[in-house]
């Protein structure tokens, strides 16, 4: 996977308040990102512009490969079966085959057929999860990814981050959570 994912003096201001400015680092294949930092300092705030999604106030953001987003929201159609909705993103992608591949890999197979809106919490998570999976994308960036999960789901969520960056992948996580990311860099806003 060639990937990468790098913020030079990027600065962020929301509803005209300035939330955080000269923020850099660089990532490239393998490497993660560990955003920290108290309510409301702005962790969301800069994986949305690293997803694209909010213009930075000032500074550069380069992107090398595709991006998926977990955020508060899983992007799932909840009328359709879990499968079914993990089949468009998969699809979209042109990577259908790996849409079973996340599903086991959450540990939703057995669910494949059940409508989004009826997943626990917990499983919710999971699935947006496997739509990152199922994505392909080489640059993954997680918003809270360990919100409503139990405690054999986070040692699930840290394997899965582990192997996407043994292939050559880049993971941004912003947590209030302990989550294991060996070597990763870490960001306190
Ligand atoms: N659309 C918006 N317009 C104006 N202000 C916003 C908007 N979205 C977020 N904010 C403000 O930006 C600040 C940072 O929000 P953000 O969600 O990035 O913080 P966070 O560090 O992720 O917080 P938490 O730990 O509570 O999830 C907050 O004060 C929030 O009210």
């Amino acid at each position: 996977m060639s990937a990468a994912l790098a913020f030079e003096d990027v600065a962020c201001v929301r509803g005209g308040r300035l939330l955080f400015e000269e923020v850099g680092f660089a990532l490239g294949p393998g490497d993660a990102l560990l955003v920290r930092g108290p309510n409301g300092v702005g962790k969301s705030s800069l994986i949305r512009i690293a997803a694209g999604l909010l213009p930075p106030a000032a500074g550069t953001v380069r992107v090398d490969g595709g991006r998926a987003l977990l955020a508060e929201g899983i992007a799932l159609d909840s009328e359709l079966s879990l499968g079914e909705a993990l089949r468009f993103w998969a699809g979209l992608e042109g990577r259908g085959h790996y849409l079973v591949d996340a599903e086991n890999r959450v540990g939703l197979r057995s669910l494949s057929r059940v409508p989004v809106r009826l997943l626990s919490t917990g499983q919710r998570r999971r699935a947006g999860l496997a739509r990152v999976i199922a994505s392909g994308a080489p640059v993954w960036l997680l918003d809270e990814p360990a919100n409503g999960l139990d405690s054999g789901a986070i040692s699930m969520l840290e394997d899965i981050v582990a192997r996407h960056r043994a292939e050559g992948g880049i993971a941004v996580v912003a947590t209030h959570q302990p989550i294991s990311l060996p070597g990763a860099q870490e960001l306190t806003l």
